[in-house]
């Protein structure tokens, strides 16, 4: 079995869920089980949906092969990034290994890190230099530009364009379509508003939106 195909487990049963059982697809992997901490319909069919953790730990107990065989993808999106990386440390202790995964439409520069767990996806872009945290998904069509550092557990959603040199802090949110200016920083936790244009640099837990960006709820 190669790395690619290792069946895979995702936490989630959203909407995501369904992107990431695409990329799997493409890279020849197989969805073995979703997880939900809800009791929620599977987002797709032909795969089984268990609850919790609890229900993960009998489903893994049923299966012929060891815990390792497994690698598992979060799909939870949103704002909701330090739910990913606690989810990812609950699934790593239990044994899973966590899964990089790439869709192959997206352009990753040979020099660009990515950590484990990243989910780079269809249409993105990580241009030279740039660092992508773990656990941090670059969604559809994004664009992460030149030495970037994007920290853990980031979401830069769909269509957002982060210029050269920005650095993003653990657990922030960049909403769709959001442009940010060079060499800002974006701090820890914060909110950029769907199609916002940062123009300066944001506060950790701080959200903006507009064109120029304002600061509308400064710390949670
Ligand atoms: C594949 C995927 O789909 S990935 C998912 C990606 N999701 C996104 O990008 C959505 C990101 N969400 C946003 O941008 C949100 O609007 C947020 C987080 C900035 C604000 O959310 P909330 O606090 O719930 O704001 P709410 O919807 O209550 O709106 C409050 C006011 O702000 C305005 N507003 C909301 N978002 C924005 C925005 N991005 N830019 C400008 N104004 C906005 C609303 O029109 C409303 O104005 P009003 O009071 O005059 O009617």
């Amino acid at each position: 079995m190669t790395d690619a195909s290792r069946p895979l487990v995702i936490w989630g049963g959203t909407g995501h869920a369904r992107v990431l059982r695409e990329l799997a697809q493409t890279l020849g992997a197989s969805v073995a089980v979703v997880v939900d901490s809800r009791s929620v319909p599977a987002p797709f069919s032909g795969v089984s949906i268990v609850q919790g953790l609890d229900g993960l730990r009998a489903w893994l107990a049923g299966q012929p092969h060891s815990l390792d065989a497994y690698d598992f993808a979060i799909a939870v999106g949103g704002g909701f990034g330090r739910d990913r990386l606690m989810l990812a440390s609950q699934l790593k202790d239990l044994g899973l290994v966590p899964r990089t995964l790439v869709h192959p439409t997206a352009n990753v520069a040979v020099d660009a890190s990515l950590q484990e767990g990243c989910q780079i996806l269809m249409g993105s872009a990580i241009s030279a230099c740039a660092t992508i945290g773990r656990f941090t998904i670059i969604n559809t069509k994004a664009s992460v530009d030149h030495d970037c550092r994007i920290g853990d557990g980031v979401h830069v959603a769909p269509g957002a364009t982060l210029c050269g040199e920005i650095q993003v802090g653990d657990g922030a949110f960049v909403a769709a379509g959001a442009t940010i200016l060079p060499r800002l920083r974006i701090g820890a936790d914060a909110v950029v508003g769907a199609g916002a244009l940062v123009t300066r640099d944001v506060p950790a837990g701080a959200t903006v939106m507009g064109c120029p960006a304002r600061v509308i709820s400064p710390l949670s």
